[in-house]
């Protein structure tokens, strides 16, 4: 623990403390001296100067050097001064008669022309010493002073202002001619002191013992005590001599507690100790000590021990009893360290002397532990309520528990929701993936349905993962078996396992779900332009234009073809569609039983439904409520309703819910034509029971049939249905195909390849290692068979294959270098405008053209002339077509240079102007702009 902070403060080391060390001066005081010297000139005129405190011996060092040679410079210290030359120096206390006495030694009656006493209690190692107060010090300095002083010798002392500054002042007023008061540059700002430079001693012959008596100069002054001790507190339980020493000292206790009390700053002191604080009122009244103790007895036992801390520098341990405080376990020699200089302390060390305070007051009972358990229990303490309160207060914490439970719940199927929703949008899952939940997103019917199935399906112990079609049969079941317990379960067995209801609800299923895939491309081709040229590409039976030539051969091509054609009308005829025929079938083979199972529904509602008319039930129920006038009608036309709800958008959904449209079973007569004409559409995607017969009595002549005439063989059965004229779609190509054996084709592609070049990089990587001849033709079309180009279609869902699409094709390796090089290229027609690059080649053509023509009859001219020679003629014609074929060249530039200042007027090359240069006026241009600013204004009006 260091006494300052040699950063701040009084610790600082400033210019001064440098300069004395470059000087060689004992201390940074000693320019204090230079300075009052340079302003007062004392030294240069002394020949005996006394110097009262003197230790370590900078003043004297100063005065040895400004003082003329030869002069006596005596010393006095408390501290013993290190030797000096020419100055005599001896220890002594200069309140004493010793030091007086000694004064008088060494003078040997000569008398001082200046007595200088710079005299501080010691902050350092003489705490001991501060007994005095510095103006009594003051005091006493000025009494050896009147005594040892010539007259017309001058008298230089430090004084801390204080409220006895004045008084002070007034006495030296007395005894010499002038007094003035100043503070050299090398006094610190921080320090209350300042130097009174008495000058011309009067040298009274008597002088009033009571000028120098401390008594009588400061008279409120109370005799400072060495300890301070404050009145005992009330819970404390000291024996009777403590009481009695106690009140003792009570009065000037309560001196000095008033005079500490005034120091506003010694609760700051404890709190904030980093922060120093300038003692601007000056010092408490009657207290002119800068050292101040309290006994631990005080500490310990006071009711302000934080006032004492900010006001005490030390904490002393005298008495008996205190000294057996300094022997428990609590005072650590840090604690110790603490207490004997507090003003060095920070917030942590008066902390810890505080928790000191507190373990000992425990130790010595002053004060009692306070039992914490004792406080909780009875803060904690409840009233105790009735049972109805009680069960009330259970109640309402189960429904928040059970509220904040739904909450969460609700909370996470939405955010589930929502996921599965996003994937389904970016293709990432089948909408067959999806939790019958999620299908709330596709239409309230089934959402119902399928909700209640799968519920069911749970309620029956089910596995916890069952795809829909599962659900559908439980739920057929459950309807069964809630409506007629009596029936056995073979017989259960025997309509789940019929394999024509399975196959008939998977269709089902599976048509849903095409519908459902259909309506989301729907949304996805609205939202997305983007989504249409995809789907575009997609749509391209060949994957790309290396998919090799199986396809595009005429006879495989057809094959393939109409294996495409087959695989889209069984991709028609699957889910939906197989549905369909799989129900036309139904009905005419159980029309007998269906109708019988429909009189019963109609007739028994609410009795026990037989079997058949039960399932039938059923499976309204399942897809969803139908008008009584459709009940009847076959489930083919039932199960088209919801595909057309499903393409209606949710919003669309709702809307046509409401009551005012109850009874318009065809809503697409609501939309535009346009919306009749997509439904129409729809029908012929949809072929008829009929045109299914027809397409499969037909079967064998489509496959033989050319691709060419495949688009409209179907469509062909359409009009004859339909009376549409269909118009037969030419065969979609997007120059990508690779038609061998196609003439045109081939052709095409060259005329795309020579225009814009190869592509992509596939194609670029396949181009090069032909031409490196790193694989042949044939090795290429061998290639072209492999297992991708088998890819078999059968009964695969369009959601699928749309995927598929995307991934399922032969991975062409591709090199670094045909990336680099369409990138490269790809570059290159970025970065030029093509049209402007070509209109500007052509004017610089034509230009170079008309240059050369002019030249040519020049030329001709010369040729013509008689004046010249062969050789000279031959030079002209050559340099004129030379100078055609340059072009005319750029004028260079002028450089317009603006003369100013000095410059103006300056003939001659402006420096560091190179090449052309026109120097212009700055005056001159402001008015050449002026002049194109008014032209300008006056075209406007
Ligand atoms: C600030 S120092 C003086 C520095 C000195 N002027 C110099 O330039 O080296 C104050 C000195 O006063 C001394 N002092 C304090 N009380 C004293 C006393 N009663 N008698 C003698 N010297 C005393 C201290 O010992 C201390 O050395």
């Amino acid at each position: 623990m260091g006494k300052h902070d040699k950063k701040t403060g009084k610790g600082r080391l400033d210019k001064f403390y440098r300069l004395a060390k470059e000087q060689g001066y004992r201390a940074r005081s000693a320019f204090k001296l230079v300075h009052l010297n340079r302003k007062y000139d004392l030294l240069s005129k002394s020949k005996c100067v006394i110097d009262l405190c003197a230790a370590p011996g900078g003043w004297l060092q100063v005065a040895e050097k400004y003082m003329p040679k030869g002069s006596l410079i005596i010393g006095v210290d408390l501290n013993p001064i290190k030797p000096l030359p020419h100055v005599t120096t001896f220890v002594s206390d200069i309140t004493t008669p010793h030091c007086r006495q000694m004064l008088k030694q060494h003078m040997h009656d000569w008398k001082a022309d200046l007595v200088m006493h710079d005299g501080a209690p010691n902050v350092g190692s003489a705490w001991v010493q501060d007994a005095f107060t510095q103006n009594e010090l003051v005091l006493q300095s000025l009494k050896l002073a009147t005594e040892f002083l010539v007259k017309g010798g001058h008298f230089v002392t430090k004084v801390f202002r204080s409220q006895d500054y004045n008084s002070l002042m007034w006495v030296f007023g007395q005894l010499f001619k002038s007094v003035e008061a100043t503070k050299p540059p090398s006094s610190r700002n921080v320090s209350a002191e300042i130097f009174v430079v008495c000058r011309d001693f009067l040298a009274p012959k008597h002088i009033d013992p009571k000028f120098l008596d401390p008594k009588h100069v400061f008279k409120d002054l109370a005799p400072l005590p060495t300890s301070i001790t404050t009145a005992p507190t009330e819970s404390s339980t000291t024996g009777e001599a403590s009481i009695a020493a106690t009140q003792a000292s009570t009065s000037t206790a309560a001196a000095a507690a008033a005079r500490l009390a005034a120091n506003s700053h010694a609760h700051s002191n404890v709190f904030a100790p980093e922060k120093k604080r300038r003692h601007r009122d000056g010092y408490a009244e009657g207290d002119y000590t800068l050292f101040h103790t309290a006994s631990a007895t005080d500490f310990i036992k006071g009711m302000d021990p934080v006032l004492l801390l900010g006001g005490m520098n030390k904490i002393t341990f005298d008495t008996e009893e205190e000294k057996q405080w300094l022997k428990s376990r609590h005072t650590t020699p840090d604690i110790v360290a603490n207490c004997n200089d507090l003003k060095v302390l920070g917030k942590g060390d008066f902390k810890a002397l505080m928790k000191w305070r507190l373990a000992i007051r425990l130790e010595i009972g002053l004060d009692v532990k306070a039992d914490p358990t004792a406080d909780a229990t009875e803060e904690v303490a409840i009233e105790p309520i009735d049972e109805e309160e009680q069960i009330t207060e259970d109640l309402k914490r189960l429904q928040e528990t059970k509220s904040a439970k739904t909450k969460r719940e609700r909370k996470r199927a939405n955010e589930k929701k929502a996921k599965d929703l996003l994937k389904l949008q970016l293709n990432m899952t089948a909408p067959e993936d999806l939790d019958t939940n999620d299908l709330a997103l596709k239409g309230e019917e089934e959402i119902f349905d399928l909700e209640e199935g799968e519920m069911e399906a749970k309620r029956q112990g089910s596995s916890s993962k069952r795809s829909l079609r599962d659900i559908v049969q439980d739920a057929d079941g459950m309807d069964e078996s809630e409506g007629s317990e009596s029936e056995s379960d073979e017989e259960d067995e025997e309509i789940l396992d019929s394999d024509e209801e399975r196959e008939m609800k998977t269709a089902m299923l599976e048509g849903e779900l095409d519908g459902l895939y259909e309506t989301y491309k729907e949304r996805m081709q609205e939202r997305d332009a983007k989504w249409k040229v995809k789907n575009e590409r997609n749509k391209d039976k060949n994957f790309d234009a290396w998919h090799g030539i199986k396809e595009n051969s005429d006879e495989e091509g057809g094959d393939d073809n109409d294996e495409e054609r087959e695989e889209d009308d069984e991709d028609e005829e699957g889910g939906w569609d197989l549905l369909q025929n799989k129900k036309a079938d139904d009905q005419d083979s159980d029309t007998d039983s269906d109708s019988d199972a429909d009189q019963d529904m109609d007739e028994n509602d609410e009795e026990v439904i037989p079997r058949k008319a039960k399932k039938e039930k059923v499976k309204k129920n399942v897809i969803f409520e139908q008008p009584q006038s459709r009940r009847n009608t076959s489930l083919v036309t039932s199960l088209q309703e919801p595909e057309k709800r499903a393409q209606m958008s949710r919003q669309a959904q709702l809307w046509f819910d409401q009551s005012v449209f109850k009874g318009m079973d065809d809503l697409a007569a609501l939309d535009g034509d346009e919306e009749e004409e997509e439904a129409e559409e729809d029908e012929d995607e949809e072929p008829t029971e009929d045109e299914i017969e027809e397409n499969d009595e037909d079967e064998d002549e489509d496959v033989e049939m050319d691709s060419e005439d495949e688009g409209s063989s179907t469509l062909q059965d359409d009009e004859d249905e339909d009376d549409f004229e269909i118009v037969p779609q030419e065969e979609e190509d997007d120059g990508t195909g690779w038609d061998v054996d196609d003439e045109d084709q081939d052709e095409v592609k060259k005329k795309i390849i020579k225009d814009k070049g190869l592509l992509t990089a596939e194609a670029v990587t396949l181009a090069t290692s032909l031409v490196n001849r790193e694989i042949t033709a044939s090795q290429l079309i061998d290639q072209g068979f492999n297992k991708l180009s088998t890819f078999n279609k059968d009964g695969l869902p369009s959601w699928f294959l749309d995927d598929e699409s995307k991934f399922y094709k032969p991975n062409i390796p591709i090199t670094k270098e045909a990336v680099e090089a369409l990138k490269a290229r790809q570059r290159a027609l970025d970065a030029r405008p093509i049209k402007k690059v070509a209109e500007a080649k052509q004017r610089k053509k034509f230009k170079a053209v008309q240059r050369m023509e002019k030249a040519k009859k020049k030329a001709d001219d010369v040729m013509g002339s008689e004046e010249m020679g062969d050789g000279e003629k031959a030079r002209q014609v050559r340099r004129m077509l030379a100078k055609a074929a340059r072009g005319k060249q750029k004028a260079a530039e002028k450089k317009i240079v603006v003369a100013k200042g000095v410059n103006r007027g300056v003939k001659g090359r402006p420096k560091g102007v190179k090449g052309k240069y026109k120097i212009v006026d700055s005056r001159m241009r402001k008015e050449v702009r002026a002049m194109k600013r008014i032209k300008k204004a006056n075209k406007k009006r």
